[in-house]
Protein backbone atom coordinates (compact mmCIF):
# COMPACT_ATOMS: atom_id res chain seq x y z
CA UNK A 1 0.00 0.00 0.00
CA UNK A 2 1.35 2.71 -0.91
CA UNK A 3 0.88 6.32 1.44
CA UNK A 4 -0.29 9.48 0.67
CA UNK A 5 1.22 11.72 -1.66
CA UNK A 6 0.75 15.27 -1.41
CA UNK A 7 3.16 16.12 -4.24
CA UNK A 8 1.81 13.03 -6.53
CA UNK A 9 -1.71 14.25 -6.25
CA UNK A 10 -1.16 18.07 -6.80
CA UNK A 11 1.22 17.10 -9.90
CA UNK A 12 -1.02 14.83 -11.29
CA UNK A 13 -4.39 17.03 -10.57
CA UNK A 14 -2.47 19.78 -12.56
CA UNK A 15 -1.34 17.44 -15.58
CA UNK A 16 -5.33 16.74 -16.06
CA UNK A 17 -5.63 20.18 -17.18
CA UNK A 18 -6.95 21.40 -13.47
CA UNK A 19 -5.73 24.15 -11.82
CA UNK A 20 -4.27 24.77 -8.07
CA UNK A 21 -3.52 27.91 -6.16
CA UNK A 22 -0.44 27.42 -5.04
CA UNK A 23 0.33 30.88 -3.54
CA UNK A 24 -2.88 29.90 -1.60
CA UNK A 25 -2.79 26.52 -0.07
CA UNK A 26 -1.12 23.43 0.81
CA UNK A 27 -2.03 19.90 1.64
CA UNK A 28 -0.99 18.79 5.04
CA UNK A 29 -2.09 16.42 8.02
CA UNK A 30 -4.27 17.64 10.83
CA UNK A 31 -4.29 15.97 13.99
CA UNK A 32 -6.98 13.26 13.98
CA UNK A 33 -8.79 14.28 10.62
CA UNK A 34 -5.82 13.02 8.00
CA UNK A 35 -4.72 15.26 5.28
CA UNK A 36 -6.56 18.49 4.76
CA UNK A 37 -5.91 21.92 2.93
CA UNK A 38 -4.31 24.96 4.82
CA UNK A 39 -4.11 28.65 4.18
CA UNK A 40 -0.16 29.71 2.50
CA UNK A 41 -1.05 33.19 3.06
CA UNK A 42 -4.35 35.24 4.18
CA UNK A 43 -6.86 34.31 1.86
CA UNK A 44 -9.78 36.77 0.73
CA UNK A 45 -13.16 35.95 0.44
CA UNK A 46 -14.19 34.52 -3.05
CA UNK A 47 -11.16 33.53 -3.76
CA UNK A 48 -10.29 30.75 -6.45
CA UNK A 49 -8.21 27.56 -4.23
CA UNK A 50 -8.78 25.22 -7.62
CA UNK A 51 -10.46 24.54 -10.51
CA UNK A 52 -11.78 21.09 -12.13
CA UNK A 53 -12.31 20.86 -16.04
CA UNK A 54 -15.60 18.58 -16.64
CA UNK A 55 -13.80 15.70 -18.02
CA UNK A 56 -11.55 15.66 -15.20
CA UNK A 57 -14.86 14.98 -12.74
CA UNK A 58 -14.72 10.85 -12.25
CA UNK A 59 -18.63 9.67 -13.60
CA UNK A 60 -19.55 6.95 -15.53
CA UNK A 61 -19.85 9.03 -18.57
CA UNK A 62 -15.97 10.01 -18.32
CA UNK A 63 -14.74 7.19 -16.96
CA UNK A 64 -13.65 4.89 -20.50
CA UNK A 65 -14.97 1.80 -19.36
CA UNK A 66 -18.24 2.39 -21.05
CA UNK A 67 -16.86 2.32 -24.13
CA UNK A 68 -16.21 -1.09 -23.63
CA UNK A 69 -19.22 -2.60 -22.71
CA UNK A 70 -22.33 -3.50 -24.90
CA UNK A 71 -25.38 -1.43 -24.30
CA UNK A 72 -26.96 -4.20 -22.28
CA UNK A 73 -23.99 -4.41 -20.16
CA UNK A 74 -24.06 -0.52 -19.42
CA UNK A 75 -27.78 -0.63 -18.66
CA UNK A 76 -27.43 -3.86 -16.19
CA UNK A 77 -25.29 -1.88 -13.64
CA UNK A 78 -27.90 0.85 -13.58
CA UNK A 79 -29.43 1.83 -10.20
CA UNK A 80 -27.55 3.41 -7.04
CA UNK A 81 -23.63 3.45 -7.52
CA UNK A 82 -22.56 0.02 -8.59
CA UNK A 83 -21.91 1.99 -11.97
CA UNK A 84 -19.62 4.70 -10.77
CA UNK A 85 -17.98 1.62 -8.44
CA UNK A 86 -17.29 -0.10 -11.09
CA UNK A 87 -15.82 2.88 -13.60
CA UNK A 88 -13.62 3.50 -10.09
CA UNK A 89 -12.22 -0.11 -10.18
CA UNK A 90 -11.66 -0.21 -13.63
CA UNK A 91 -9.52 3.31 -14.01
CA UNK A 92 -8.01 1.93 -10.83
CA UNK A 93 -7.32 -1.40 -13.04
CA UNK A 94 -5.76 0.61 -15.59
CA UNK A 95 -2.12 2.04 -15.77
CA UNK A 96 -2.71 4.58 -18.39
CA UNK A 97 -5.17 6.05 -16.38
CA UNK A 98 -6.14 10.03 -16.64
CA UNK A 99 -7.27 9.68 -12.51
CA UNK A 100 -4.21 7.40 -12.07
CA UNK A 101 -2.41 10.03 -9.42
CA UNK A 102 -5.44 10.44 -7.98
CA UNK A 103 -6.80 6.80 -7.40
CA UNK A 104 -3.70 6.30 -5.70
CA UNK A 105 -3.81 8.90 -3.36
CA UNK A 106 -7.08 7.90 -2.21
CA UNK A 107 -7.42 6.44 1.14
CA UNK A 108 -8.04 2.67 1.41
CA UNK A 109 -8.63 2.06 5.07
CA UNK A 110 -11.86 3.74 6.94
CA UNK A 111 -13.31 4.19 10.30
CA UNK A 112 -16.87 4.15 9.48
CA UNK A 113 -19.23 1.15 11.15
CA UNK A 114 -19.06 -0.68 7.87
CA UNK A 115 -15.25 -1.86 8.34
CA UNK A 116 -16.42 -2.42 12.31
CA UNK A 117 -16.47 -5.68 13.99
CA UNK A 118 -19.51 -6.84 15.84
CA UNK A 119 -18.19 -6.14 19.14
CA UNK A 120 -17.80 -2.45 18.13
CA UNK A 121 -21.18 -2.07 16.08
CA UNK A 122 -22.77 -3.58 18.98
CA UNK A 123 -21.98 -0.35 20.79
CA UNK A 124 -24.60 1.51 18.31
CA UNK A 125 -26.99 -0.27 19.65
CA UNK A 126 -30.24 2.34 20.36
CA UNK A 127 -28.11 5.13 17.90
CA UNK A 128 -29.98 6.28 14.44
CA UNK A 129 -27.51 4.05 12.82
CA UNK A 130 -27.86 0.90 14.40
CA UNK A 131 -29.51 -0.48 11.15
CA UNK A 132 -27.94 1.82 8.50
CA UNK A 133 -24.75 0.51 8.27
CA UNK A 134 -25.41 -0.91 4.80
CA UNK A 135 -22.76 -3.57 4.59
CA UNK A 136 -25.26 -6.24 3.70
CA UNK A 137 -26.99 -4.39 1.29
CA UNK A 138 -23.23 -3.72 -0.45
CA UNK A 139 -22.98 -7.49 -0.48
CA UNK A 140 -26.02 -8.11 -2.29
CA UNK A 141 -25.50 -5.12 -4.68
CA UNK A 142 -21.90 -6.32 -5.70
CA UNK A 143 -23.24 -10.57 -5.85
CA UNK A 144 -26.56 -9.19 -8.14
CA UNK A 145 -25.03 -7.00 -10.62
CA UNK A 146 -21.23 -6.74 -10.65
CA UNK A 147 -20.58 -10.29 -10.40
CA UNK A 148 -22.64 -11.59 -13.39
CA UNK A 149 -20.82 -9.10 -15.44
CA UNK A 150 -17.17 -9.42 -14.39
CA UNK A 151 -17.83 -13.42 -14.92
CA UNK A 152 -18.82 -12.51 -18.21
CA UNK A 153 -16.20 -10.08 -19.13
CA UNK A 154 -13.25 -11.57 -18.45
CA UNK A 155 -11.79 -10.20 -21.19
CA UNK A 156 -12.38 -6.68 -19.34
CA UNK A 157 -12.28 -7.62 -15.55
CA UNK A 158 -9.09 -10.41 -14.74
CA UNK A 159 -10.59 -13.00 -12.60
CA UNK A 160 -8.82 -12.87 -9.18
CA UNK A 161 -7.92 -9.42 -9.65
CA UNK A 162 -7.85 -7.57 -6.45
CA UNK A 163 -9.32 -4.29 -8.25
CA UNK A 164 -12.68 -5.88 -8.89
CA UNK A 165 -12.94 -8.00 -5.02
CA UNK A 166 -15.76 -7.86 -2.92
CA UNK A 167 -12.97 -5.75 -0.22
CA UNK A 168 -12.27 -3.54 -3.68
CA UNK A 169 -15.96 -2.62 -3.83
CA UNK A 170 -16.56 -2.00 -0.09
CA UNK A 171 -13.49 -0.27 -0.50
CA UNK A 172 -14.96 2.25 -3.32
CA UNK A 173 -18.28 2.75 -1.95
CA UNK A 174 -16.92 3.95 1.25
CA UNK A 175 -14.63 6.28 -1.26
CA UNK A 176 -17.63 7.50 -2.36
CA UNK A 177 -19.72 7.45 0.66
CA UNK A 178 -17.22 10.13 2.11
CA UNK A 179 -15.85 12.08 -0.69
CA UNK A 180 -18.57 11.95 -3.48
CA UNK A 181 -20.34 15.21 -4.32
CA UNK A 182 -23.91 15.11 -5.76
CA UNK A 183 -24.39 17.02 -9.30
CA UNK A 184 -26.87 17.25 -12.03
CA UNK A 185 -26.84 14.34 -14.00
CA UNK A 186 -25.97 16.43 -17.67
CA UNK A 187 -22.89 17.67 -15.78
CA UNK A 188 -21.51 14.61 -14.96
CA UNK A 189 -21.70 14.32 -18.57
CA UNK A 190 -24.65 12.22 -18.59
CA UNK A 191 -28.17 12.28 -20.78
CA UNK A 192 -29.38 15.69 -21.00
CA UNK A 193 -33.18 15.22 -20.68
CA UNK A 194 -35.82 17.76 -21.58
CA UNK A 195 -36.96 18.77 -17.97
CA UNK A 196 -40.93 16.81 -17.50
CA UNK A 197 -43.71 18.89 -15.80
CA UNK A 198 -45.66 17.52 -13.38
CA UNK A 199 -49.32 17.03 -12.51
CA UNK A 200 -48.92 20.85 -11.17
CA UNK A 201 -47.42 22.12 -13.65
CA UNK A 202 -44.11 22.49 -11.74
CA UNK A 203 -41.26 21.42 -14.11
CA UNK A 204 -39.67 18.27 -12.38
CA UNK A 205 -35.54 18.94 -11.38
CA UNK A 206 -32.51 17.30 -12.96
CA UNK A 207 -31.64 13.88 -11.52
CA UNK A 208 -28.86 14.26 -9.68
CA UNK A 209 -25.85 11.46 -9.06
CA UNK A 210 -23.10 10.98 -7.56
CA UNK A 211 -19.44 12.05 -8.39
CA UNK A 212 -15.97 12.12 -7.63
CA UNK A 213 -14.09 15.49 -8.01
CA UNK A 214 -10.53 15.38 -7.64
CA UNK A 215 -8.89 18.16 -5.09
CA UNK A 216 -12.50 18.68 -3.83
CA UNK A 217 -12.27 16.02 -1.68
CA UNK A 218 -9.30 16.76 0.41
CA UNK A 219 -10.90 19.05 2.21
CA UNK A 220 -12.16 18.29 5.87
CA UNK A 221 -15.51 19.60 7.35
CA UNK A 222 -16.29 20.40 11.06
CA UNK A 223 -20.19 22.13 12.05
CA UNK A 224 -20.10 26.09 11.68
CA UNK A 225 -16.35 26.32 10.43
CA UNK A 226 -16.54 25.90 6.51
CA UNK A 227 -14.84 28.74 4.54
CA UNK A 228 -14.94 27.72 1.54
CA UNK A 229 -17.52 25.83 -1.05
CA UNK A 230 -17.22 24.35 -4.43
CA UNK A 231 -19.32 26.09 -7.25
CA UNK A 232 -20.44 25.24 -10.42
CA UNK A 233 -19.21 27.61 -13.16
CA UNK A 234 -21.53 30.27 -13.88
CA UNK A 235 -23.29 29.31 -10.42
CA UNK A 236 -23.11 32.26 -8.71
CA UNK A 237 -21.06 35.07 -10.27
CA UNK A 238 -20.57 37.11 -7.50
CA UNK A 239 -18.60 34.58 -5.06
CA UNK A 240 -16.55 34.01 -7.96
CA UNK A 241 -15.60 37.27 -8.42
CA UNK A 242 -11.76 37.51 -6.26
CA UNK A 243 -10.54 40.99 -5.69
CA UNK A 244 -8.49 41.07 -8.86
CA UNK A 245 -8.98 37.28 -9.02
CA UNK A 246 -10.59 37.12 -12.48
CA UNK A 247 -9.90 33.33 -13.42
CA UNK A 248 -11.68 32.35 -17.31
CA UNK A 249 -11.69 28.60 -16.25
CA UNK A 250 -13.90 27.18 -18.38
CA UNK A 251 -16.88 24.52 -17.85
CA UNK A 252 -16.18 23.00 -14.19
CA UNK A 253 -16.00 23.24 -10.59
CA UNK A 254 -14.92 25.86 -8.70
CA UNK A 255 -13.31 25.50 -4.90
CA UNK A 256 -13.94 29.16 -3.91
CA UNK A 257 -13.33 30.84 0.01
CA UNK A 258 -16.22 31.69 1.60
CA UNK A 259 -14.64 33.78 4.00
CA UNK A 260 -11.31 35.76 4.99
CA UNK A 261 -9.13 32.87 5.66
CA UNK A 262 -5.87 33.34 8.01
CA UNK A 263 -2.80 32.64 7.42
CA UNK A 264 -2.48 28.77 9.11
CA UNK A 265 -5.68 28.13 8.80
CA UNK A 266 -7.55 25.19 8.07
CA UNK A 267 -9.49 25.51 5.09
CA UNK A 268 -13.20 23.75 5.18
CA UNK A 269 -15.83 22.83 3.07
CA UNK A 270 -19.24 21.76 4.10
CA UNK A 271 -20.37 18.26 4.69
CA UNK A 272 -23.88 20.11 5.13
CA UNK A 273 -23.44 19.67 8.80
CA UNK A 274 -25.15 16.13 9.22
CA UNK A 275 -25.75 14.97 12.98
CA UNK A 276 -22.90 12.07 14.24
CA UNK A 277 -24.30 9.29 13.99
CA UNK A 278 -24.48 10.21 9.73
CA UNK A 279 -20.81 11.76 10.05
CA UNK A 280 -19.99 8.47 11.60
CA UNK A 281 -22.06 6.53 8.94
CA UNK A 282 -20.46 8.09 5.86
CA UNK A 283 -17.70 9.22 7.09
CA UNK A 284 -16.04 7.61 9.99
CA UNK A 285 -15.51 10.75 12.35
CA UNK A 286 -17.65 12.85 14.67
CA UNK A 287 -17.82 15.98 15.67
CA UNK A 288 -16.85 17.01 19.46
CA UNK A 289 -16.46 20.90 19.03
CA UNK A 290 -17.41 22.76 22.39
CA UNK A 291 -21.24 23.04 22.64
CA UNK A 292 -22.61 26.49 22.49
CA UNK A 293 -24.74 28.27 24.91
CA UNK A 294 -27.75 27.67 23.38
CA UNK A 295 -27.08 24.19 23.43
CA UNK A 296 -25.50 23.86 26.71
CA UNK A 297 -28.46 25.92 28.20
CA UNK A 298 -30.86 22.94 27.47
CA UNK A 299 -28.73 20.35 29.51
CA UNK A 300 -27.75 19.68 32.95
CA UNK A 301 -24.69 19.94 34.70
CA UNK A 302 -24.75 15.76 34.67
CA UNK A 303 -25.59 15.49 31.28
CA UNK A 304 -22.40 17.75 30.43
CA UNK A 305 -20.55 16.45 32.87
CA UNK A 306 -16.81 17.19 32.18
CA UNK A 307 -17.13 16.81 28.45
CA UNK A 308 -19.11 19.86 27.11
CA UNK A 309 -18.50 18.45 23.58
CA UNK A 310 -20.39 17.16 20.44
CA UNK A 311 -22.33 18.53 17.74
CA UNK A 312 -24.55 21.83 18.03
CA UNK A 313 -25.97 20.27 14.76
CA UNK A 314 -26.81 16.54 16.34
CA UNK A 315 -30.55 15.32 16.02
CA UNK A 316 -32.27 11.92 16.64
CA UNK A 317 -34.96 9.99 14.82
CA UNK A 318 -38.25 9.22 16.17
CA UNK A 319 -39.72 6.34 13.53
CA UNK A 320 -43.69 7.10 12.52
CA UNK A 321 -44.55 3.48 14.44
CA UNK A 322 -43.52 4.71 17.64
CA UNK A 323 -45.63 7.71 17.74
CA UNK A 324 -48.68 5.52 16.11
CA UNK A 325 -47.51 2.72 19.20
CA UNK A 326 -48.31 5.70 21.83
CA UNK A 327 -51.18 6.77 20.38
CA UNK A 328 -52.70 3.99 20.01
CA UNK A 329 -51.75 2.84 23.28
CA UNK A 330 -54.35 6.37 24.48
CA UNK A 331 -56.99 4.22 22.41
CA UNK A 332 -57.41 6.04 18.95
CA UNK A 333 -59.43 4.61 16.26
CA UNK A 334 -58.54 4.48 12.86
CA UNK A 335 -54.78 5.10 13.46
CA UNK A 336 -54.59 3.12 9.44
CA UNK A 337 -56.50 5.91 7.80
CA UNK A 338 -55.05 8.72 10.28
CA UNK A 339 -51.73 7.64 8.98
CA UNK A 340 -52.49 7.01 5.13
CA UNK A 341 -53.91 11.06 4.73
CA UNK A 342 -50.92 11.42 6.56
CA UNK A 343 -48.45 9.84 3.60
CA UNK A 344 -50.51 10.70 1.07
CA UNK A 345 -50.29 14.60 1.81
CA UNK A 346 -46.25 13.90 1.45
CA UNK A 347 -45.79 13.73 5.39
CA UNK A 348 -42.72 11.93 6.29
CA UNK A 349 -42.72 8.50 8.13
CA UNK A 350 -39.46 9.66 10.79
CA UNK A 351 -39.49 12.80 12.46
CA UNK A 352 -35.93 14.55 13.56
CA UNK A 353 -35.68 15.65 17.09
CA UNK A 354 -32.67 18.72 17.67
CA UNK A 355 -31.56 20.86 19.69
CA UNK A 356 -33.67 23.23 20.70
CA UNK A 357 -36.19 24.44 23.43
CA UNK A 358 -39.15 24.79 20.84
CA UNK A 359 -38.28 23.72 17.55
CA UNK A 360 -39.23 20.14 18.31
CA UNK A 361 -42.57 21.28 19.15
CA UNK A 362 -43.35 22.52 15.70
CA UNK A 363 -44.43 21.10 12.38
CA UNK A 364 -44.19 18.40 11.21
CA UNK A 365 -44.50 16.12 14.60
CA UNK A 366 -47.17 17.97 16.18
CA UNK A 367 -49.59 18.20 13.54
CA UNK A 368 -49.32 14.43 12.88
CA UNK A 369 -49.88 13.88 16.62
CA UNK A 370 -52.55 15.96 16.50
CA UNK A 371 -54.14 13.98 12.92
CA UNK A 372 -53.95 10.66 15.10
CA UNK A 373 -55.32 11.80 18.99
CA UNK A 374 -57.69 14.72 18.00
CA UNK A 375 -61.00 13.87 16.65
CA UNK A 376 -61.80 16.99 15.44
CA UNK A 377 -58.84 17.39 13.32
CA UNK A 378 -59.21 14.59 11.96
CA UNK A 379 -62.60 15.28 11.12
CA UNK A 380 -61.37 18.29 9.40
CA UNK A 381 -58.85 16.05 7.23
CA UNK A 382 -61.40 13.58 6.22
CA UNK A 383 -64.18 16.39 5.16
CA UNK A 384 -62.04 19.17 3.79
CA UNK A 385 -58.55 17.58 2.81
CA UNK A 386 -56.92 19.62 6.22
CA UNK A 387 -53.48 18.90 8.39
CA UNK A 388 -53.81 20.10 12.06
CA UNK A 389 -52.58 22.95 12.68
CA UNK A 390 -49.35 22.85 14.99
CA UNK A 391 -51.04 23.90 18.36
CA UNK A 392 -49.97 22.06 21.48
CA UNK A 393 -52.43 20.31 23.88
CA UNK A 394 -52.57 17.93 26.72
CA UNK A 395 -52.71 15.00 24.29
CA UNK A 396 -50.22 16.17 21.99
CA UNK A 397 -47.76 16.37 24.97
CA UNK A 398 -48.89 13.20 27.04
CA UNK A 399 -48.12 11.34 23.55
CA UNK A 400 -44.61 12.92 22.91
CA UNK A 401 -43.52 12.48 26.10
CA UNK A 402 -44.35 8.05 25.86
CA UNK A 403 -42.73 8.56 22.35
CA UNK A 404 -39.19 10.21 23.90
CA UNK A 405 -39.10 7.64 26.76
CA UNK A 406 -39.52 4.65 24.65
CA UNK A 407 -37.07 6.33 22.10
CA UNK A 408 -34.37 6.96 25.10
CA UNK A 409 -35.24 2.93 26.27
CA UNK A 410 -33.24 1.68 23.59
CA UNK A 411 -30.10 2.58 24.69
CA UNK A 412 -28.26 -0.15 26.88
CA UNK A 413 -25.99 2.48 28.44
CA UNK A 414 -26.37 5.30 30.85
CA UNK A 415 -25.64 9.38 29.67
CA UNK A 416 -22.94 9.52 32.86
CA UNK A 417 -21.52 5.70 30.96
CA UNK A 418 -21.33 7.44 27.72
CA UNK A 419 -19.64 10.63 28.98
CA UNK A 420 -17.00 8.68 30.19
CA UNK A 421 -16.37 6.65 27.39
CA UNK A 422 -16.52 9.84 24.63
CA UNK A 423 -14.36 11.95 26.74
CA UNK A 424 -11.97 9.06 27.79
CA UNK A 425 -8.45 7.96 26.06
CA UNK A 426 -9.93 4.55 25.11
CA UNK A 427 -10.53 3.06 21.68
CA UNK A 428 -11.89 5.39 18.88
CA UNK A 429 -14.56 3.23 17.93
CA UNK A 430 -16.06 2.84 21.46
CA UNK A 431 -15.25 6.92 21.56
CA UNK A 432 -16.96 7.66 18.70
CA UNK A 433 -19.77 5.33 19.36
CA UNK A 434 -20.44 6.89 23.06
CA UNK A 435 -20.22 10.16 21.18
CA UNK A 436 -23.32 9.31 19.13
CA UNK A 437 -25.08 8.46 22.08
CA UNK A 438 -24.53 11.34 24.15
CA UNK A 439 -25.79 13.37 21.61
CA UNK A 440 -29.22 11.49 20.92
CA UNK A 441 -30.10 10.97 24.35
CA UNK A 442 -28.89 14.76 25.35
CA UNK A 443 -31.52 15.95 22.71
CA UNK A 444 -33.56 13.24 24.20
CA UNK A 445 -33.63 14.51 27.99
CA UNK A 446 -33.60 17.86 26.64
CA UNK A 447 -36.58 17.79 24.67
CA UNK A 448 -38.45 16.13 28.20
CA UNK A 449 -37.60 19.28 30.20
CA UNK A 450 -39.16 21.16 27.44
CA UNK A 451 -42.29 18.85 27.24
CA UNK A 452 -42.30 19.38 31.36
CA UNK A 453 -42.30 23.48 30.62
CA UNK A 454 -44.79 23.27 28.78
CA UNK A 455 -46.92 20.81 30.83
CA UNK A 456 -46.56 23.64 33.36
CA UNK A 457 -47.86 26.48 31.08
CA UNK A 458 -51.25 24.45 30.06
CA UNK A 459 -51.80 23.44 33.54
CA UNK A 460 -51.54 27.79 34.32
CA UNK A 461 -53.92 28.48 31.35
CA UNK A 462 -56.16 26.23 32.55
CA UNK A 463 -55.62 27.55 36.27
CA UNK A 464 -56.56 31.14 34.51
CA UNK A 465 -59.22 29.73 32.88
CA UNK A 466 -60.97 27.99 35.73
CA UNK A 467 -60.44 31.07 37.93
CA UNK A 468 -61.60 33.15 35.12
CA UNK A 469 -64.89 31.31 34.74
CA UNK A 470 -65.72 31.26 38.71
CA UNK A 471 -65.28 35.27 38.46
CA UNK A 472 -67.56 35.39 35.71
CA UNK A 473 -70.21 33.13 37.34
CA UNK A 474 -69.58 35.13 40.93
CA UNK A 475 -70.08 38.23 38.58
CA UNK A 476 -73.02 36.85 37.08
CA UNK A 477 -74.94 36.10 40.73
CA UNK A 478 -74.24 39.53 42.18
CA UNK A 479 -76.00 41.26 38.95
C1 LIG B 1 -13.58 14.42 2.03
S1 LIG B 1 -12.37 13.59 2.95
C2 LIG B 1 -11.29 14.86 3.48
C3 LIG B 1 -9.83 14.50 3.28
C4 LIG B 1 -9.28 13.46 4.23
N1 LIG B 1 -9.00 14.05 5.54
C5 LIG B 1 -8.05 12.76 3.71
O1 LIG B 1 -7.03 12.66 4.42
O2 LIG B 1 -8.09 12.29 2.57
C6 LIG B 1 -13.34 13.16 4.35
C7 LIG B 1 -12.63 12.42 5.43
O3 LIG B 1 -11.79 13.29 6.15
C8 LIG B 1 -11.86 13.05 7.55
N2 LIG B 1 -12.42 14.23 8.20
C9 LIG B 1 -13.03 15.28 7.60
N3 LIG B 1 -13.43 16.20 8.51
C10 LIG B 1 -13.08 15.73 9.71
C11 LIG B 1 -13.24 16.18 11.07
N4 LIG B 1 -13.85 17.34 11.35
N5 LIG B 1 -12.76 15.43 12.07
C12 LIG B 1 -12.15 14.24 11.83
N6 LIG B 1 -11.97 13.74 10.57
C13 LIG B 1 -12.43 14.47 9.53
C14 LIG B 1 -12.75 11.82 7.72
O4 LIG B 1 -11.92 10.69 7.73
C15 LIG B 1 -13.58 11.84 6.44
O5 LIG B 1 -14.01 10.56 6.05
Amino acid sequence: MTAFNPDDLVASFKAAGAWYNDAAMALTPFPNMGWGAVARQPIKAHTPLFHIPLDYLLTPWTSSLRTHLTEAEWESLDGGWARLILCMMWEESRADSKWGGYLRNMPREFDSPMFWGEADRAELKGTDIENRIGKADAEADYHAKLAPLLAARADLFPAGSEHFSLDAYHVQGSRILSRSFTIPISRAGGPVTEPEEDEDGDEDEEEEVAVMIPMADMLNAAFDRDNARLFADGEDDEEEEGEGEKHDFGEGFTMISTKDIGEGEQIYNTYAAPPNSELLRKYGHVDNLSLPEDVTALLLPEELGSWPFGNAGDEVEIPGTLVVEAAAARGISDAEARVDFWLDQGGDDTFGLTYSAEGNLEPPLVPFIRLLTNEDDWAKAQTKGKLPKSTVDAAVIDVLEAVVRARAAKYPQTIEADLAVAGGQGPLNARNAAAVRLGEKRILVSTLRVLEREKERLRGEEGKRKAGGKEERAAKRRK
